[in-house]
């Protein structure tokens, strides 16, 4: 378990994390989610004692990190993939690590066996490519076989075959009973992944909340009716009481009702249905309605809309830091499920 309390960091007069507190549980996977500079990396700097808090404390299973021997057997991260020595091999990389935390050689051959770099074990990691590279991070996070475990964009540069691997890695590592904390600005993978969310947004705490429920309080969900007839089921819904949106295409959307009530209602009135589904919201969406407020680097011109999908790709005009991470795909809109 990770217990953050009242943490806060300041750099001169900019609050990168305000009075952050909240827990990270073992036996699932925990999504860390917020907006570019929302202040997750220094977050998860503080967890691993890389950087002081102003004021605050984080706990390591009741401990603080400096006061854990042999960190690496307690909590595993991966922040940065290019923090490895690009002179030393992948092996020697890990054996280094290995050897100042008192964890046996072998050790070495099973991680990065486990992910896949057995082959290139000898290679110097500067030849490595991202994925390559994330893979090596991995290992070494995995070398004290820690219950705790952290990273930051696990997936940036993996292959979707690496994408597979490690989101499966992470569910059997959570299986395990371990505690997982992973931050990514890929909201279809996060969707597939997290079982539970911490969203911040500019340093303070937006949400601490299950997958589940934080789609449905942060989006719409409604239901897409087409049918052959769509006056009269226009008619017989309005008739009903529903209020009912024409959305182009000869698709009806209704809000606040189920399929089941729809589809009953439409056979009662014989009428024809070629689509009869429930549109449920994408986390992305989710994500954008609670973080509007809250974000802090904006394309000019571009806007966010919040029903609409993800922003457009970031351009000349955005701030220092880089924009949004998050390339529409697969979870970009609602998602139907339905007849
Ligand atoms: N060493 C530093 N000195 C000054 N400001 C900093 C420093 N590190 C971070 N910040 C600022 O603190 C804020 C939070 O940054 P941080 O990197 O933690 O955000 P993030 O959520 O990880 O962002 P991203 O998603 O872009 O990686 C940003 O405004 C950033 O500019």
């Amino acid at each position: 378990m990770i217990e953050l309390d009242g943490l806060t960091k300041r750099y001169g007069t900019k609050t990168a994390v305000d009075h952050l507190s909240f827990r990270v549980r073992p036996g699932m996977i925990t999504g860390f989610l917020g907006p570019n500079g929302a202040g997750k990396s220094t977050t998860m700097r503080m967890m691993l004692d890389l950087d002081n808090p102003t004021s605050g404390t984080v706990r390591i299973d009741g401990r603080h990190y400096r006061e854990l021997d042999e960190p690496l057997k307690y909590i595993g991260a991966l922040l940065d993939a290019k923090a490895m020595h690009g002179g030393r091999s992948a092996h020697n990389n890990l054996l280094c690590l290995a050897q100042s935390n008192r964890i046996p050689r072998s050790r070495v051959g099973e991680v990065l066996d486990l992910v896949g770099l057995t082959a290139v074990a000898r290679k110097k990691s500067k030849g490595f490519s991202l994925g390559m590279g994330q893979r090596l991070g991995i290992a070494s996070a995995l070398l004290g076989d820690p219950e705790i475990l952290m990273f930051d964009e696990p997936v940036n540069g993996l292959d979707p075959e690496g994408i597979h691997w490690i989101r499966n890695l992470m569910k059997s590592l959570a299986s395990e009973g371990r505690t997982i904390f992973v931050s990514s600005h890929l909201m279809s993978e996060m969707a597939l992944t997290a079982d539970h969310l911490i969203v911040i947004g500019q340093g303070k705490l937006l949400a601490d909340t299950s997958m589940a429920d934080f789609i449905q309080q942060n989006s719409r969900s409604f239901v897409r009716l087409r049918s052959p007839q769509q006056e009269r089921l226009r008619d017989v819904l309005h008739a009903d009481g529903f209020v009912v949106v024409e959305a182009g295409n000869g698709t009806l959307e209704v809000d606040g009702a189920s399929t089941d009530r729809l589809g009953e209602l439409a056979a009662a009135h014989q009428l024809t249905l070629h689509e009869l589904s429930a549109q449920r919201a994408s986390l992305e969406e989710a994500f954008m309605q609670m973080t509007a407020g809250a974000v802090e680097y904006h394309a000019h011109g571009t806007g966010t809309d919040v029903h609409g999908g993800a922003p457009a790709a970031p351009g000349p005009a955005w701030g220092a830091n880089s924009g949004w991470g998050a390339a529409p795909g697969p979870g970009s809109g609602p998602t139907g499920e339905g007849v």
